[in-house]
């Protein structure tokens, strides 16, 4: 059994004293003989080293009787000076050298002058010997300038916990550990809970938040190197100790460099990178995970430094333990409270500046970085950097509805494995209210409701058309038609009142309602009583009801799947919302759209066969000139079976050709039976049948990798002034 000497004075370092290569080699032993090195040093035993006239070292020990003290001077057992006190029937002060870890031999010199006085526990000797000593198996000792100390110190279970070469001058060991400790762990409990914070709770500031992380990564950093050299220093610059906190040190020393180096490199791929999503998240997950490796071990670092030093000098102390259970308490709340946080769904708050879509694109076109989510005009500019998902994602959208990419309903690369869907955060929605500038001056008010599936209709296998009732049977606040074509390609933000998480877009597409769909078809087959008769569905009323038509997707948390199979759920319908195709009165419009992207378009040609017919009202027919107006639409299905109105965009065609009308051109590709695809070289030839000024719009909307494909290929003629980025627009 073996404990802790209760004089300290053997643990402290004594400025007067030099001693190079003094290793404490304690070994205390309860037989009588030097061979076994079994330890049991006992309350009231202690041993105080000194120089003396700076000529002598002076040892005076406190032993129990029956006991052997040695002390070495040296690393180990090989080859070392040594001085054995042994309280034994006669006590002995012997001068010894240690060939190896066997029992030392006796110097032929004795170079120890001792006595000792005894009572009937414990002998006390004094002994003393010339710092160099004529005898080549004695140790020089040097003294610099008169100065210097060395500390010598035994654990609970007997080892030497510290032992150490002092032989520089000016160098106050004890204070340089506390120095390197407290410094460490400001920078590993304090700067590193910050670092981590301002990166993930305190997304919102990211104004100042990117600042704040650089300077305290870099003085951890700072910290780090200059502490961990002076923590080397006091180790005599031995890498690897016999200590855990030795190899932890090490381990946070370089790893701190390489943390630093990949924060430096995922920022500058954050902010450059393009079309290259994934490639920025896995950056950014790496540095990520490395950063908390490194919190968790810079945090063992500073806690086994901890104890390792109070083992010496504070051998009572247990402050290290309400530390740890601080540090980890305090996160874990945070994190709790983060959590919750995130899980809410803060409201975007209302902006008293209203502007139109004209006015918004305009300010697009004259350079302002401004994007849509819902109604609300975001500048990005400054955030664009900043963006978690990379620069690259705000970028490619300026201009244009964000809207689905924000919800996580579509994602703008899609030829990865994990391509970066991303439903955001409540987090992200505080950063909103920080970017909006400006709100949409809707032409129809946007409205919230709870809304129940009062009927659907069947399109094809998959997709159906569905009218909505208010749950409380107001009859106001949608509209089941509208008069303004500026409508055209809005949309309505749809959620399950019981899985508010998810929210989805359903584009307008009020022509797809069944009654309002066959009167389009039976006016194309010439029959226009069928017209006069349902004329209450063309009419501009505000009610209780609209229509979305919307493909089942049949994911388990999806919309579509509550929509199509969950007849009996409430839903919160917000809408319309977006700013629409912006349909110019005259010029050349082509939409590329694939699957349920018909649904954008089919509006505009539910307009045009009123147009073509003269059924227009005088107000809603002045909107698009009769001369110059043309809608070429490309749409591609699986078959005809899996088509969209595919019957009414046919059947306008078949009207325009009969009747010389120039306005509309329908091109269907049905994929089962073509296998081309519509790529580059398609694009650009279709593109290059009309004139710069004749083209007014291009918009595609299909399936993500058809998007992408599209954006893609734009991004390529843009480049080549083959079309201009206000001109095309991908939904
Ligand atoms: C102005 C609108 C936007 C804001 C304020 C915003 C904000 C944020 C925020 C705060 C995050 C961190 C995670 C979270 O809190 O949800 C995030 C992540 C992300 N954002 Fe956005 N975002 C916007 C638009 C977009 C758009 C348009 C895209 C894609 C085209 C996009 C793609 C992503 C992706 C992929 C991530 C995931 C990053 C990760 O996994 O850490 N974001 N965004």
């Amino acid at each position: 059994m073996l404990t802790k000497p209760t004089d300290n004075s053997i643990l402290k370092p004594n400025r007067q004293l030099t001693v190079l290569s003094l290793l404490l080699v304690i070994a205390l032993s309860t037989v009588n003989s030097l061979e076994k090195y079994e330890v049991s040093y006992q309350e009231g035993s202690y041993a105080r080293i000194e120089i003396e006239g700076k000529t002598h070292i002076k040892y005076t020990v406190h032993l129990q009787k029956g006991q052997y003290l040695a002390f070495g001077y040296g690393v180990g057992m090989m080859n070392v000076d040594m001085v054995v006190f042994k309280s034994s029937t006669v006590p002995e002060v012997i001068d010894l050298y240690s060939y190896d870890e066997t029992v030392p031999a006796t110097d032929s010199q004795q170079d120890y002058l001792y006595n000792y006085t005894s009572n009937s526990t414990h002998v006390q000797f004094q002994a003393s010997r010339l710092l160099v000593t004529t005898d080549s198996k004695d140790k020089a000792i040097k003294l610099h300038n008169g100065r210097g100390s060395f500390e010598a110190y035994v654990s609970n279970n007997g080892d030497i916990l510290f032992q150490r070469d002092t032989s520089s001058t000016g160098w106050d060991y004890q204070l340089m550990a506390k120095v390197h400790g407290w410094f460490l762990w400001v920078a590993w409990s304090v700067l590193g809970f910050i670092q981590m914070s301002v990166n993930r709770y305190l997304k919102i500031y990211w104004k100042i938040n990117m600042w704040i992380h650089r300077i305290v990564g870099t003085l951890i950093f700072i910290l780090t190197v200059i502490m961990s050299i002076i923590g080397l220093r006091n180790h005599k610059y031995i890498f690897f100790g016999q200590y855990v906190h030795h190899i932890l040190g090490f381990i946070v020393f370089f790893g701190i460099t390489l943390l630093v180096a990949g924060g430096i490199i995922t920022r500058s791929r954050m902010v450059r990178l393009r079309w290259k999503t994934s490639t920025i998240l896995i950056f950014k997950n790496i540095h990520k995970s490395y950063g908390y490796l490194m919190l968790c071990i810079g945090q063992a670092a500073v806690l086994t430094g901890v104890l390792h030093y109070n083992e010496r000098h504070y051998p009572q102390s247990d402050l290290w333990i309400p530390n740890i259970v601080i540090y980890i308490l305090l996160w874990v709340l945070i994190e709790i409270m983060y959590q919750v946080f995130l899980r809410r769904e803060s409201p975007f708050k209302s902006s008293m500046i209203k502007i139109t879509v004209q006015e918004f694109e305009s300010r697009v076109q004259s350079g302002q970085k401004l994007v849509l989510l819902d109604d609300f005009v975001l500048d990005v500019s400054k955030y664009m950097p900043n963006h978690p998902g990379g620069k690259f994602s705000l970028e490619a959208n300026i201009g244009r509805d964000v809207s689905k990419f924000f919800y996580g309903g579509y994602s703008l690369e899609n030829y990865t494995k994990l391509p970066p869907l991303h439903t955001h955060s409540n987090m992200a929605r505080y950063i909103v209210n920080g970017l909006i500038v400006a709100q949409l001056d809707n032409l129809a008010t946007s409205q919230v409701a709870n809304m129940r599936i009062k009927s659907s209709n069947n399109v094809n296998k998959l997709t159906q058309t569905i009218i909505f009732e208010r749950e409380d049977n107001q009859q106001v606040g949608f509209q089941r038609y509208f008069k303004d074509i500026q409508m055209i390609g809005r949309h309505y933000l749809v959620r399950s009142i019981k899985n508010k998480q998810v929210k989805r877009h359903y584009t307008v597409a009020n022509c797809m309602e069944p009654n309002a769909y066959l009167v389009y078809l039976e006016l194309l087959k010439g029959n226009s009583n069928a017209y006069q008769e349902k004329q209450d569905l063309f009419q501009e009323k505000s009610g209780g009801s609209f229509s979305i038509t919307c493909k089942n997707y049949r994911t388990q948390q999806g919309v579509s799947r509550r929509l199509h199979e969950q007849k009996n759920d409430t839903f919160q319908v917000q809408g319309p919302l977006g700013k629409g195709l912006q349909i110019h009165p005259s010029g050349t419009h082509i939409a590329f759209t694939a699957g349920t992207g018909i649904l954008v378009f089919v509006d505009l040609v539910a307009h045009l066969i009123r147009k073509n017919l003269n059924l227009l009202p005088p107000d809603e027919d002045s909107q698009i000139s009769i001369k110059d107006f043309k809608f070429i639409l490309y749409a591609s299905f699986q078959s005809e079976q899996d088509s969209i109105a595919y019957e009414m965009c046919k059947g306008l065609h078949t009207y325009c050709e009969s009747k010389g009308l120039k306005n509309f051109e329908f091109n269907v590709r049905f994929s089962n039976a073509v296998k081309t695809r519509w790529d580059y070289g398609f694009i650009e030839k279709v593109l290059s049948v009309y004139g710069d000024r004749e083209l007014q719009r291009v918009w595609v909307c299909g399936i993500p990798k058809m998007n992408e494909d599209f954006h893609r290929a734009f991004e390529n003629l843009a480049k080549n002034n083959q079309i201009k980025t206000t001109q095309y627009e991908i939904l």
